[in-house]
């Protein structure tokens, strides 16, 4: 069974499957997969912010989600990249971990 996933997302190789609604967001940014690298989910992750232009244009480390599937995903408004702890504790909300 897959267990809850461990607070450490430093091991890139922890095989993770998100929930359905995180899922979303990845295949809208080119994923084809079920379970993923978490590499391989910050990757998707970026993309979709790219491809929805979600990060602020003057000060490019500030992802604005409110009104986006993101922000309700993530359960904030807005975040910056540079506090990836944070950022990790939010994602590992919709991510369970996938015994290999
Ligand atoms: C180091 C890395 C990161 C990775 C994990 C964490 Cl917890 C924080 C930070 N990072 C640094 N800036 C970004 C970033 C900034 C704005 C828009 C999109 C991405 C990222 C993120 C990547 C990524 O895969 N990054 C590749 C190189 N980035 C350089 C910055 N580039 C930006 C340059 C300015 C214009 C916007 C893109 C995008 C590609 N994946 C992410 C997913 C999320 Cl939920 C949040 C942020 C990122």
């Amino acid at each position: 069974a897959d267990r809850e996933l461990s607070t450490d997302a430093s091991d890139d190789n922890k095989l993770v499957r998100p929930n359905v609604e995180f899922h979303r967001l990845l295949q809208h940014a080119g994923a084809i997969k079920d379970v993923f690298t978490m590499k391989e989910v910050m990757f998707y992750l970026g993309q979709y912010i790219i491809q929805k232009q979600l990060y602020d244009q003057k000060q490019q480390h500030i992802v604005h989600c409110s009104h986006d599937e993101l922000g309700r995903v993530l359960g904030v408004d807005s975040f910056s990249v540079k506090e990836p702890r944070v950022l990790f504790a939010m994602i590992m909300k919709n991510l369970v971990a996938v015994k290999n």
